[in-house]
C-alpha cells in the first residue's frame, strides 16, 4: 500500500497514472523554509517533512508514504505558491518571455522499517513573453492561486509554455519516472506484479 502525504489534487492524479492502490492522508506539515537553502535541498526538505508528518496517522501497517514539494526557481528567486493575486502578478511578470526551472523533490519512508529515500528532479520550463493584460486575464481565471510560480502547464498556463526540457509530470508536481524508480527500491513495482508493500 501507498500513502500518499499531499492534499494536492493534482498529486493524486498523477498517482493514479500508476494504477497502484494508494490512500490519501492530508500533510498540515510546516512549509517554511529556513533562508540560504539551495532549491534541491529546499524541496527535498519539505518533501520529507511532509512525509514524516503523517507517520503518526500511518499506524502499524506495511505501507510506503510518499511526500512531495515543488518549487519554481528563476536565478536566485525561489517562487512558491502565491500569497495573493499581486503575488501572482509579480510572479508572471518575472517568468514571462524566460526559462527557469521547476524542483519537485520526492520523499519515500517504508514502514514499518523506517527506510528512507530522498531525491528530487529539476526540469526547465521556457515561457512566452506576455503582455500585462494577458497576466491579468490569466490571474482572472484563479488558475495561478495556488500553483508554485502562478501557472498551471496543465491547465490554461499549457498556451504560456513555450517548450520543456525534462520530465512533464516534475513540473505538476510528482515526476513519475523517478517514483516509479523509488518504488521498486521499496519492492513496489508499477509494471509488474511484485508487491511487497
Ligand atoms: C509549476 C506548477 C505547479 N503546480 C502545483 C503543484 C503543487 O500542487 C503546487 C506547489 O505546491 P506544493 O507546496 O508543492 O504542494 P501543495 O501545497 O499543493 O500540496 P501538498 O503540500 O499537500 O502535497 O503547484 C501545478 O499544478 N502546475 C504547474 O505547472
Amino acid at each position: 500500500m501507498i500513502i500518499l502525504a499531499s492534499g494536492s489534487p493534482r498529486r493524486r492524479e498523477l498517482l493514479t497514472l500508476l494504477g497502484l492502490p494508494f490512500e490519501v492522508i492530508s500533510s498540515d506539515a510546516d512549509e517554511s523554509t529556513p533562508s540560504g537553502l539551495a532549491p534541491a535541498e529546499i524541496v527535498r526538505s519539505l518533501a520529507l517533512r511532509k512525509a514524516e508528518a503523517v507517520l503518526p496517522s500511518a499506524g502499524e501497517r506495511a505501507a510506503v508514504i510518499v511526500g512531495s514539494d515543488t518549487i519554481v526557481v528563476l536565478g536566485n528567486q525561489v517562487l512558491g505558491k502565491p500569497a495573493d493575486k499581486q503575488d501572482s502578478r509579480d510572479m508572471l511578470q518575472l517568468l514571462q518571455g524566460r526559462t527557469h526551472q521547476v524542483y519537485t523533490g520526492v520523499a519515500c519512508i517504508g514502514l514499518p522499517e523506517g527506510k528512507t529515500v530522498v531525491e528530487h528532479r529539476v526540469t526547465s520550463v521556457t515561457m512566452r513573453a506576455m503582455s500585462m493584460d494577458e497576466i491579468s486575464a490569466y490571474i482572472a481565471t484563479g488558475e495561478p492561486a495556488d500553483k508554485a510560480g502562478s501557472y498551471a502547464i496543465q491547465g490554461l498556463g499549457a498556451t504560456l509554455v513555450e517548450r520543456i526540457e525534462g520530465c512533464y509530470f516534475n513540473v505538476v508536481g510528482l515526476p513519475l519516472s523517478l517514483l516509479g524508480e523509488m518504488l521498486s527500491g521499496f519492492g513496489i513495482s508499477v509494471l509488474g506484479r511484485q508487491r511487497s508493500y
